[in-house]
């Protein structure tokens, strides 16, 4: 039976092709000539104080529609004012409400590291990242083969660009450890039920080395939430829904880096 990531990656892979037809890749190699440079998000992620990767998000196939954002922009220069270290930006269309577009207008305005948050399954999806300006891109484990997650981690770091790899469980953790990443998520959102969970983070952080950066990443809500996962070992948070939907994300952001650093203060 398909899981409900096995479904959202047909349907990227239905947009993709359509895109690989529209824009050819020897194209998109050359749109990268003119790219705004990488930043490096690794620093800020090193930082003493809890850092967040703060994420433009409509809609999701657990919550459906969640926020307009009819300015992804404004939203992310609200973020960056609230003390993001990074701002992700949904491109998936069709479950997440995404675009390239959004990706465009956020990249023009606001100066922190930039991830395009999709479901990365090609080389090309990579090429199109860093010609639209952003800096890290998502790898899946739980959606690559090992020769495909090299492959495509590889080419992210030929490009200058940062790899935030996901996993979901101590096995994926292994191979992400094994691929030499420096950035790895525990995504906290079992991506065949959709239930969330605090105690994923908890359970697999232990089994990703010092020196790695952890991201604890999805049903993050508070900054009760932000301090549980900073004590558990996270550097960083990834938080959407909660910021999406909330009057004003800059408090809240640096509510929630506040609580999570309070270990780093001591
Ligand atoms: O958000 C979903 O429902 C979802 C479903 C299936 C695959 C991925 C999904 N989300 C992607 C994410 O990783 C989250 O958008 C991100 O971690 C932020 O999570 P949250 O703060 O809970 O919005």
């Amino acid at each position: 039976m398909s899981t409900v990531l096995d479904q959202i990656i047909a349907g990227v892979r239905d947009d993709l092709a359509d895109r690989q037809s529209q824009t050819p890749l020897d194209q998109v190699i050359a749109q990268i000539e003119t790219a705004p440079a990488v930043r490096d998000p690794m620093p800020a992620f090193r930082a003493p104080q809890l850092s967040i990767i703060c994420e433009v998000k409509r809609s999701s196939p657990s919550k459906g529609s969640l926020a307009e954002i009819s300015d992804p922009a404004e939203l992310a220069l609200a973020y960056a004012g609230g003390g993001a270290a990074a701002i992700s930006v949904l491109t998936e269309q069709r479950r997440f409400g995404g675009s390239l577009a959004d990706l465009d207008l956020v990249r023009w305005r606001v100066d922190q590291p930039i991830l395009r948050k999709d479901f990365t399954v090609e080389p090309y999806q990579i090429y199109e990242a860093r010609a639209h300006g952003a800096d890290l891109i998502l790898l899946i484990v739980a959606a690559l083969d090992d020769k495909q997650l090299s492959r495509l981690h590889q080419l992210t770091t030929e490009l200058g660009m940062t790899a935030l790899v996901e996993v979901h469980t101590p096995e994926e953790a292994r191979r992400a450890v094994a691929l030499g990443a420096e950035l790895i998520g525990v995504n906290n959102r079992n991506l065949k039920t959709l239930d969330v969970d605090l105690s994923m983070f908890e359970r697999i952080a232990g089994a990703i080395p010092d020196g790695v950066v952890k991201v604890a990443e999805s049903g993050i809500k508070s900054p009760a939430h932000a301090a549980r996962v900073s004590a558990a070992g996270a550097h960083a948070i990834l938080v959407g829904e909660a910021l999406v939907t909330d009057a004003h994300p800059g408090a809240a952001i640096a509510a929630m880096i506040a609580a999570g650093s309070i270990n780093s203060q001591e």
